[in-house]
């Protein structure tokens, strides 16, 4: 059964509350309580139909994944898969990024993946990239001490501006780069529903790996 039509999204959506977090703001801080676990946070930001956050569940049930959309139409997609095949360490929640800091405290996130985030190549929209001086800042407040960011794009122009941003920011260091992740690809690597289309166009997957500092002294 395909899911399409925005009410009946909406509707399914709200079927799901185990699934899909319907208020993410009352977990802020609480986020492993409601895994019921211990285990450490990972979160996509971005995670449109959800092949990245749903199979990296499925092979690291030592973890907990939380994939971040705005969009209802799209997150549902994301759903259907967990409906299909339930995990119990991944969930989703249907919200802007922008105000990240309302759901995830100091120190709450271990591992932070943006897959193939949209560039945003106007100048007057570039706070809106998810590498923008301003998200870098909101990460900084989340983010463990020594935590990853993981960033896999196919347009040059946003791994170019990510580079630099990471570089100007206080509380980023670049570990690794890759302007062709494909020649030296992980053995770990698990494809994004965009990445799988880019590959198949041979295009090149431009990568970047940063930590986060932690405090500065
Ligand atoms: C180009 S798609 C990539 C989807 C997926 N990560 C992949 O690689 O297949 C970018 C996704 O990020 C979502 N997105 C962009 N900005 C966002 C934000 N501020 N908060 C939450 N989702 C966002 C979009 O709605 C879209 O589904």
């Amino acid at each position: 059964m395909r899911l399409r039509n925005v009410k009946y999204a909406k509707e399914l959506i709200h079927s799901y509350p185990d699934y899909v977090v319907l208020k993410p703001k009352n977990h802020k801080g609480k986020w492993r309580d409601l895994f019921e676990n211990k285990k450490p946070i990972q979160v996509e930001i971005g995670c449109g139909k959800g092949k990245f956050i749903y199979e990296s569940g499925l092979y690291n049930p030592e973890k907990n994944f939380i994939g971040i959309e705005k969009f209802d139409s799209v997150i549902v997609r994301a759903l259907e898969k967990l409906i299909l095949e339930p995990l119990d360490n991944v969930k989703l929640i249907r919200f802007d990024a922008t105000h990240i800091n309302d759901i995830f405290k100091e120190n709450e996130v271990e591992h932070l993946y943006l897959n193939f985030s949209d560039p945003w190549p106007k100048l007057r929209h570039s706070k809106r990239r998810l590498t923008s001086p301003q998200f870098l800042e909101k990460y900084h407040h989340i983010l463990k001490d020594g935590a990853i960011i993981d960033m896999k794009t196919d347009n040059y122009a946003l791994f170019e501006y990510s580079l630099m941003m990471f570089n100007q920011s206080d509380y980023f260091a670049i570990i690794d780069v890759s302007l062709d992740l494909y020649k030296d690809l992980p053995a770990t690597n698990i494809q994004t529903e965009f990445e799988m289309k880019f590959v198949e166009e041979n295009n090149a997957i431009y990568y970047i790996k940063a930590q986060h500092k932690g405090e500065i002294e």
